[in-house]
């Protein structure tokens, strides 16, 4: 079966200061994948450019056929507006606009599979609340009601568990887990290696570069850790490209 994404030399960046290099690799549909590594190694980075909203440098991102915009995307919640005046409806409702555009109209139908994400996430009676007034907990709820919505075969989370409790977590991976029994391919930036082992068969673990990406128990060994840790420590973040792209200085 051919990929779901297929990474082909990817360089991404930004104002032209590389952050992610030279990631060559492929997902395959149906996969379950955690992305790992330290604070700054690339990882919303990554997710960034898998969504579309950043063009490779250089390379490129296949996604099987779909389009970015097929793509559900779960950004980290600080990467959300919280004064934007927005209630939690319409906020989740924005998971129909691939179907009923912005500007389309919210029929019965439509109301209704709204309010069966925000069921599922356990929002009810959360409607009509500004989104300005959630809990970091029901933020990330809500989130996930949106992604239930985009019903896509490709979704990607970044951070999703961040500074939630543990119910939450749980309530949240008990649907990452459903969508990976449907057959949907995800993505998750995780810092949680307990979790990573538990529910996630597959990992990335990322330094700027790819230091491993395989099966779980093979990628999370204390070396290749210690490895991820010093290739971010020294990634100087003023460079202008990377050493494998520059000129050969012998000769
Ligand atoms: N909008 C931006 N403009 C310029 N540089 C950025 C931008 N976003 C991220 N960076 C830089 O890109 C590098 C990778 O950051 P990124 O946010 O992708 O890492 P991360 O692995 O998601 O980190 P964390 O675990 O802290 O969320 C960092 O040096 C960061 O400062």
């Amino acid at each position: 079966m051919s990929a779901q994404i297929k990474f082909r030399n990817v360089t991404l960046g930004y104002d032209r200061h590389p952050a992610v290099h030279h990631l060559n690799g492929e997902v395959a549909p149906g996969a379950l994948m955690a992305v790992i590594g330290p604070n700054g190694a690339g990882k919303s980075t990554l997710f960034r450019g898998v969504a579309g909203i950043l063009k490779p440098l250089s390379g490129a991102i296949g996604l099987g056929g779909l389009d970015s915009r097929d793509i559900a995307y779960l950004p980290q919640s600080v990467d959300i507006d919280r004064s934007f005046p927005i209630s939690v409806f319409d906020f989740v409702g924005s998971g129909l606009w691939r179907s009923t555009g912005p500007f389309g109209g919210i029929g019965k139908a439509e109301r209704e599979k709204i309010l069966a994400a925000l069921a599922a996430v356990g929002l009810n009676g959360f409607e009509n609340r500004s989104i300005g007034t959630l809990s970091g907990g029901q933020m990330q709820r809500m989130l996930f009601a949106r992604v239930l919505l985009q019903d896509s075969r490709l979704i990607v989370l970044d951070e999703p568990f961040n500074a939630i409790d543990a119910k939450t977590s749980a309530d949240l991976i008990a649907l990452v887990r459903r969508w990976h029994g449907e057959g949907r391919t995800v993505l998750a930036a995780l810092h949680d290696l307990e979790m990573v082992r538990s529910h996630f068969p597959e990992t990335l673990l990322l330094a700027r570069g790819p230091v491993a990406w395989g099966p779980t128990a093979e990628v999370l060994t204390p070396e290749n850790l210690l490895v991820a840790m010093k290739m971010c420590e020294a990634f100087d973040d003023s460079a202008a490209a990377c050493a494998a792209d520059m000129p050969s200085r012998a000769a």
